[in-house]
């Protein structure tokens, strides 16, 4: 049994009334899952304030409540705690509940646009190799070394992290990964977690319609680095230009990589191709299996963090060069007639363009480059003729269709994406609305030696219309399409 004074160490308390000392079960922010003897934390989120269901909550048994302000009607028997911001305690009293075990872990937070899922993933995979026990919280999947469980989010609420890190303490892991979302860090959901190191990828445009300002946006992910402790490491990207900016008031000892600029991490690349790149890193040069020059970052950091983490030169540049790359990122098949389709998680204009940009330079020149592509509902909505913009300008043909439209007309994204295209690429562009008729489309153009680009949904194995999700997974589809158009 944990006692409410415990679970509240360390969270700054306004006011109380009723007793601290109380026994709680479980520590619960949904009114919809209180159980008996449960602490029930308020949170305001973006759809409803959870101040409304403190009433609810103790119907349901919450003996305890902590939130921004004590209601009039307090019941009896109850412990009421005031504290300024719920969203903090809620990480800290999450912290506390299961023993802190970020402590115990060496958990490094990887945050930025773009790349954080694949650094996180490929330092599970070298971390294993090196031979420890891994964790990994990333947006296609959780891991306790070897154990797999769902991810519902990129970065989770404080309860799931915490519960995911005594897992991991419990099974002996020693490094834990983890991606850090804009979301994750604005609702303070990793507050209280202990890093052993930081990592900033790059900043470019993404979820806007939740930040409302790129510089709202910016200045969320570098809260990340201004609160993460003198011991830890932050490694920044000084080819980014807010790579600095990232810095400024960390008190973690700072390192920087870049593959233009001066840094300490430096690599340059050698070669690019499908198979892969090949990078001098420092005074050495390796091979590794992922492509374009944005793995090329990818694979510089997962150096620098490898390194200090402690691990040797050597060991990590052969580890590096047995990598695979991540589900869903760059995950290509060749098929009949050399047609090569490729299922890329790019989502946002920069990774879009980042993922044209390397096929076309690797591609020789005459064969087509068709991408299918189409942007979220309930996201965004500046990206949608961006991302069209991009996909005409850089592809011999663009197939606009849906991604996951969620609660939005699938027809009205697919306009606000076409007013992006410049008059002069609209005769490349096409709409299908169907996403598996848009593939199918792609697959019938293709010819001899044609490169298909599938963009934005990646790993996915879902597409979510109205609430609905149906199995959808665009690298099956795409595989069984091109067995049966080019065997
Ligand atoms: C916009 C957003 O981020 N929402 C997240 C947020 O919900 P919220 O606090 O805004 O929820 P709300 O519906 O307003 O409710 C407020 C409070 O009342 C409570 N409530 C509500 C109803 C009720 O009957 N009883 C009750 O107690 C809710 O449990 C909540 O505590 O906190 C919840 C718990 O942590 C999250 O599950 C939820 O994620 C939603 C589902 C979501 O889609 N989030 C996405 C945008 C997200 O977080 N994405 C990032 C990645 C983005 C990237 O690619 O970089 C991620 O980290 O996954
Ligand atoms: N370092 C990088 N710079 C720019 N683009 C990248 C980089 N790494 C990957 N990408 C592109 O972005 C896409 C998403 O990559 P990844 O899943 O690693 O990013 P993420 O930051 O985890 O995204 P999310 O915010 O959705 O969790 C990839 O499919 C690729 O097209
Ligand atoms: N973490 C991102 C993923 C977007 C993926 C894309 N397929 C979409 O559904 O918009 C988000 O929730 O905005
Ligand atoms: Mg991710």
């Amino acid at each position: 049994m944990n006692v409410l004074k415990d679970i509240l160490y360390k969270v700054p308390i306004d006011a109380v009334t009723g007793n601290t000392s109380v026994a709680v079960n479980a520590l619960c922010f949904d009114s919809r899952k209180v159980s008996l003897n449960d602490v029930f934390v308020a949170i305001r989120g973006t759809e409803s304030d959870g101040h409304a269901y403190i009433e609810g909550a103790v119907k349901k048994g919450a003996v305890a409540v902590v939130c921004e302000e004590i209601p009039k009607d307090i019941v009896n028997g109850i412990t009421y705690v005031q504290v300024s911001d719920t969203h903090a305690a809620l990480a800290i009293m999450a912290s506390n509940y299961y023993g802190n075990p970020s402590v115990n872990l060496k958990m490094v937070g990887v945050t930025g646009t773009n790349g954080k899922t694949t650094i996180a993933t490929l330092l599970y995979q070298l971390f294993r190799k090196a031979g420890y026990k891994v964790g990994l919280l990333s947006t296609v999947k959780i891991l306790v070394d070897d154990k797999e469980y769902k991810a519902t989010h990129t970065t989770p609420d404080p309860v799931t992290i915490n519960y995911y890190l005594d897992l991991m303490t419990q099974e002996g892991v020693e490094y834990c990964f983890m991606e850090v979302s804009s979301h994750g860090i604005a609702q303070k959901r990793t507050q209280g977690l202990h890093f052993t190191g930081g990592v900033f990828t790059n900043l470019t445009h993404d979820h806007l319609d939740y930040h409302n300002t790129f510089a709202a946006y910016r200045d969320v992910k570098k809260s990340f680095f201004d609160n993460l402790p003198k011991s830890a490491f932050a490694l920044t990207n000084v080819d980014d230009k807010n790579g600095i900016v990232m810095m400024q008031n960390t008190a973690a000892k700072k390192y920087t990589y870049a593959l233009k600029s001066y840094a300490d991490y430096r690599a340059k690349i050698l070669e690019n191709q499908f198979g892969g790149l090949l990078l001098k890193i420092g005074e050495n040069e390796v091979w590794v299996k992922l492509v374009g020059r944005f793995n090329a970052y990818n694979m510089l950091a997962i150096y620098a963090v490898a390194r200090l983490l402690g691990l040797e030169e050597m060991e990590v540049l052969r580890l590096l060069s047995e990598l695979d790359s991540v589900q869903g990122r760059f995950q290509y098949f060749i098929s009949g007639k050399k047609i090569t389709t490729i299922v890329d998680y790019s989502h946002t204009p920069d990774s879009l363009r980042n993922v044209l940009e390397t096929i076309n330079s690797i591609r020789t020149g005459n064969e087509e480059l068709i991408t299918v592509v189409g942007c979220g509902g309930d996201r965004d909505k500046a990206k949608r003729p961006l991302m069209a913009a991009i996909a005409s300008e850089l592809s011999t043909r663009a197939i606009f269709t849906s991604d996951n439209p969620r609660t939005e007309d699938p027809e009205a994204i697919i306009k606000d994406m076409e007013k992006g295209v410049e008059p002069l690429n609209f005769k490349k562009t096409l709409s299908i609305t169907d996403r598996k008729q848009a593939i199918k489309a792609a697959c019938q153009m293709a010819g001899e030696n044609d490169i298909i680009l599938i963009a934005g949904k990646g790993h996915e194995t879902y597409q979510e219309i109205n609430g609905v999700r149906k199995d959808f997974d665009d690298f099956k589809i795409a595989e069984e399409m091109m067995k049966e158009l080019h065997k």
